[in-house]
């Protein structure tokens, strides 16, 4: 298989077969294989080569289907799916390792990584002694083959070996005999090193060693750390093409695993390792809320402060216009005062966004705060009324959170701060509308709010901040709402501020 295209990358997850016996145990086999594969970033599927009864305190028993039946499986899988890479661990006797060889043969898929299971950790054979030359034979049609000291020793038909440098010599020889990659693995030399080693003879020439140097975990829970590496490697290496790296994180994400093991308590005596440890550790069994989720959720939790805005004095008297002038005045020079640096915050907004689209959609509101509002608010109140006008407290405290959270340079929660002014304010406005009538004082006023472009844009503004949200990790989307619920606290003073300062 060696020279295939196997150094290709595959750009989507790859597809990756394990052709393995069970464990029921969960810790070695087929089981591990499908943990490993996942928790490395692949599409894990298991043929079955033999059932074997077994717990952590060993083997009890191992039943092998006939072959032909492990055939139709395969038959099965490459009839249907393009794999990208096999990984190949027990395969119990002589007649099943034919059937696996065949296959391999007549599929030839991209990348082949063989464990040569012979003997597991509690000394049970899970290879029939007889089967040792087929399985010798097999490992030519590989491209990686990663055998632990004695499995290493039996290959090369050589004596076992004893320290690390015999090891990485036997591999070499390994290499260059059956034309494969070897890795070389230290977990069964005794001392405080793991080592492990990638060993490239293959040219013939002198043979190319990339060590990755381990630290030995003090820990009973190994059983099935060849599988699960093998696994890592066949999903790593059809993922990336990069063969070093691939062992280097698949060594860094076993090790992880196994010190995590203990943790899981599960048997008596060898425990497996815990594949999703570092997963779940970095937030892997979190979910996440869809967009539309989040909408529902957001708007839920200002539920309160929306009926304080909707039952506070300036928006009732605003709608049956009994608002006195003075005050809508007031109003109207604190918002165009607001808007100027709310038009500051877009900006800074449209500077963050990630894509064009964002981009010009906050750009596009800044100019419209400045330019369309500034212009509606001049056609109610006299350009001196709005420009004489200072920022009231509760103007600058709107502000202050707003440009404080622009200049933390977080565009998800910036743009979570800017909403209200969106949502909140059109929901207002949207009962403030039809209550507009001839003789209404504010009539003209009344229905700007029902401006199509500003429903539009609200739109629009809601469903780039719920895609943020639910995009975002857990603190980032609690950091949101925070400033998304801040912002309309902010906007219920606003309203509020502005009742009942005219003097008369
Ligand atoms: N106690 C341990 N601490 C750290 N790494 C270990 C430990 N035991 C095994 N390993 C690692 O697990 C992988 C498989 O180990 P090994 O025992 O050599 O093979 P197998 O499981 O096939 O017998 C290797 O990368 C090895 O370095
Ligand atoms: C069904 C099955 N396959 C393989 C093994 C051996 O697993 P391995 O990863 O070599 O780990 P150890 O258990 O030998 O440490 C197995 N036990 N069962």
């Amino acid at each position: 298989m060696s020279g295939g295209p196997i150094e290709a990358r595959v750009s989507r997850v790859p597809r990756v077969l394990s052709i393995a016996g069970s464990d029921p145990s969960g810790g070695a086999g087929i089981q591990a294989d499908l943990k490993s594969i996942a928790a490395n970033g692949g599409y894990g599927m298991a043929a079955t080569t033999a059932l074997t009864v077994q717990n952590t305190q060993g083997v009890r028993g191992v039943h092998v289907p006939p072959a032909s039946f492990l055939r139709e499986q395969l038959d099965a899988l490459s009839d249907d799916i393009a794999i990208d890479a096999v990984k190949i661990g027990m395969l119990a006797t002589t007649e099943v390792v034919g059937v696996v060889r065949s296959w391999l043969e007549q599929v030839r898929p991209p990348l082949v990584v063989l464990d040569p299971v012979m003997v597991a950790t509690s000394g049970d054979r899970l290879l029939d002694a007889e089967a040792e030359l087929a399985l010798r034979e097999l490992v030519r049609l590989c491209d990686l083959v990663t055998p632990n000291i004695p499995e290493l020793a039996i290959i090369a038909a050589e004596p076992v070996v004893e320290t690390w440098p015999e090891v990485l010599a036997q591999a070499a020889r390994v290499s260059a005999a059956y034309g494969v990659r070897v890795l070389a693995k230290g977990g069964h030399l005794s001392g405080a090193e793991a080592p492990d080693a990638l060993v490239d003879a293959r040219s013939g020439n002198v043979p190319v060693v990339t060590e990755f140097a381990g630290i030995r975990i003090d820990t009973s829970n190994t059983h099935g750390t060849g599988c699960s590496l093998s696994s890592a490697l066949a999903t790593r290496i059809a993922a990336t093409g990069e063969w070093a790296a691939a062992v280097a994180e698949s060594k860094r994400w076993l090790s992880e695993s196994i010190r995590a093991g203990a943790a899981l308590q599960v048997g008596r005596r060898h425990g497996p390792i815990n594949h999703f440890a570092g997963m779940w550790q970095r937030g892997g069994v979190v979910t996440a809320p869809t967009p539309a989720e989040v909408r529902e959720h957001w708007w839920a939790e200002i539920a309160s402060i929306r009926a304080q805005i909707d039952g506070g004095d300036f928006v009732r008297a605003l709608g049956d216009g009994s608002l006195k002038r003075g005050d809508f005045v007031w109003y109207l020079a604190q918002d165009a005062l607001y808007l100027r640096d709310y038009a500051r915050a877009l900006a800074e907004a449209a500077r963050l966004a990630p894509t064009t689209a964002e981009q010009a959609f906050w750009a596009s509101s800044a100019e419209g705060c400045i330019v369309t509002e500034l212009q509606l608010h001049e056609s109610w109140a006299t350009e001196g009324e709005v420009f004489a006008a200072s920022p009231s407290a509760t103007t600058t405290g709107y502000l202050n959170h707003l440009l404080a959270t622009a200049a933390r340079g977080d565009y998800a929660v910036l743009a979570a701060a800017l909403l209200p002014c969106f949502w909140v304010y059109h929901d207002v406005g949207s009962r403030l509308h039809p209550l507009a009538h001839a003789e209404h004082p504010y009539a003209d006023w009344l229905t700007t709010y029902a401006d199509q472009a500003f429903t539009d844009a609200t739109e629009r503004a809601i469903t780039i901040v719920t895609a943020l949200a639910a995009d975002a990790t857990p603190p980032v989307r609690d950091a949101m709402l925070t400033a998304f619920r801040t912002s309309t606290e902010h906007e219920r003073e606003f309203f509020a501020a502005a009742f009942g300062v005219a003097a008369e």
